[in-house]
């Protein structure tokens, strides 16, 4: 599966600790993240990890193209709710794709130790289903 880690500043630590609790799961799969997300997963676990623009850059924008092409399975995307962003218009694109395209979507650690405990029993194995990719 391909999955997407992305988090907003106040939400990093947040994150880390969550790649960390869940890294032998995330091991086992293709991992993308936003510019600064990502470099700090791969400084602090051992999770390789493809790294788009940082998330004000277009690196949201960029993980939406993968989901409106079908090649992301689920998106975390550890949201900072208090804080405004100045590219709230892209993260409310991104979250708008993953409805559009029923991507499995956590905008908090709640939501996404349920996600990645559906992972781990073959909950989303459908994604894998039929063709697609390309
Ligand atoms: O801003 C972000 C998501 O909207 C995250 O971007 P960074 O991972 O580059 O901080």
């Amino acid at each position: 599966m391909n999955i997407a880690l992305i988090a907003h500043d106040r939400k990093k630590d947040d994150l880390i600790q969550f790649a960390t609790a869940y890294e032998p799961i995330f091991a086992q799969h293709t991992l993308y993240a936003t510019g600064t997300t990502g470099q700090r997963v791969i400084d602090e676990t051992s999770l390789q990890v493809n790294r788009f623009r940082s998330g004000p850059l277009g690196g949201d924008q960029q993980i939406g193209a993968m989901v409106a092409q079908d090649k992301m399975d689920m998106v975390i995307f550890f949201r900072d709710p208090l804080t405004a962003q100045p590219h709230e218009p892209d993260v409310t694109a991104l979250i708008r794709l993953c409805d559009v395209y029923s991507i499995p979507l956590a905008t908090n650690m709640g939501t996404a130790e349920v996600l990645l405990k559906g992972l781990e029993e073959g909950f989303i194995d459908w994604r894998l289903l039929g063709e697609r990719r390309g």
